[in-house]
């Protein structure tokens, strides 16, 4: 369990993490999703001891982190997958942690078998590609068995079959009653992974809930209509104030106006329906109108 309480962390002027706080609960994976510096990483320092809070407080399963000796063996991490010896091999990497962090020996052997990286163990971690160096990143996460586990944008560099394979791993962890908490910028990456979210912006919390609660706050809906008299169609509905936008595939999508009130106008006009389908936000739509506010970097209209 993950607990933070009124954490905040500022930079001089910028602050990075304002007041957030939240709870990360075991046997399930939790997605910790913002844009581009809301303050994910900072805030995963800060779990971790890495970075001290200006103010607030976080608490892995009741203490700070940094009271822990042998830290790997209470919490696994990857942070940056970058951050390690280039000139090392990934054996002689995990053995010196697990040295240090008091793990027995084999467990190296098993972690490199697991992440898929045996037959690379005592290839020069410099010569690693960007997946095989995550992989070597969730290793050194897994190697002290931890029950509380936070991966940092684990799914950058993984091809299609890596980001299975890790998701995989990801709720076989949660099921075995591990603290799960994965962070991303992607609300695509955590719809298949996650099973609950935090969303921040701007270093603030916008939610915390379950993927189902989550797309409910989107406020879009829409219409889909499927009719061989758009044009009429368009006419009934804009004169009750809906707008209109016709779809590439032949049908339309209508906004402002509930599906049964578009049926009842088209009844009453005599015009054919051929599919009508209300459209809830997606999960994706959700996220982007949550956090439109909280962009840091919005990118300017195409050219
Ligand atoms: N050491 C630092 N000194 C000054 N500002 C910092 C420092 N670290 C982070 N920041 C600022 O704090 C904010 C949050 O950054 P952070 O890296 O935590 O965001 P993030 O959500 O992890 O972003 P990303 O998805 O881009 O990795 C940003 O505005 C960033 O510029």
């Amino acid at each position: 369990m993950i607990e933070a309480n009124e954490l905040t962390k500022r930079y001089g002027r910028v602050t990075a993490v304002n007041a957030l706080s939240f709870t990360v609960r075991p046997g399930l994976v939790t997605g910790f999703l913002g844009p581009n510096g809301a303050g994910k990483t900072t805030t995963l320092r800060m779990i971790l001891g890495l970075n001290d809070p200006t103010s607030g407080t976080v608490t892995v399963d009741g203490y700070p982190f940094r009271d822990r000796s042998r830290g790997l063996r209470h919490v696994g991490a990857l942070l940056d997958a970058h951050d390690v010896h280039g000139g090392r091999s990934a054996v002689a990497h995990l053995s010196a942690l697990a040295r240090s962090n008091a793990i027995p020996r084999r467990r190296v052997d098993e972690v490199l078998e697991e992440v898929g990286l045996a037959n690379a163990a005592r290839r020069r971690i410099g010569g690693f590609s960007l997946g095989m160096k995550q992989r070597l990143g969730i290793a050194t996460a897994l190697l002290g068995d931890p029950p509380v586990l936070l991966f940092d944008e684990p799914l950058n560099g993984l091809d299609p079959e890596g980001v299975l394979w890790l998701r995989g791993m990801f709720h076989r962890l949660a099921a075995e009653g591990r603290t799960v908490f994965v962070s991303s910028h992607l609300m695509t990456e955590m719809e298949h992974t996650a099973d609950r979210l935090i969303v921040i912006g701007r270093g603030e919390l916008i939610a915390s809930e379950s993927l189902t609660e989550f797309a409910a706050r989107g406020t879009r809906q829409s219409v889909t209509v499927r009719t061989p008299d758009p044009a009429a169609l368009t006419a009934v509905v804009t004169a009750e104030g809906a707008s209109v936008e016709p779809e590439d595939d032949g049908s339309c999508t209508v906004t402002g106006l509930s599906a049964a009130r578009i049926s009842e106008l088209a009844f009453d006009h005599r015009i054919m329906l051929h599919e009508i389908t209300t459209r809830s936000s997606s999960l994706e739509e959700a996220f982007m109108e949550l956090t439109a506010d909280s962009v840091e970097y919005p990118a300017g209209e195409p050219r």
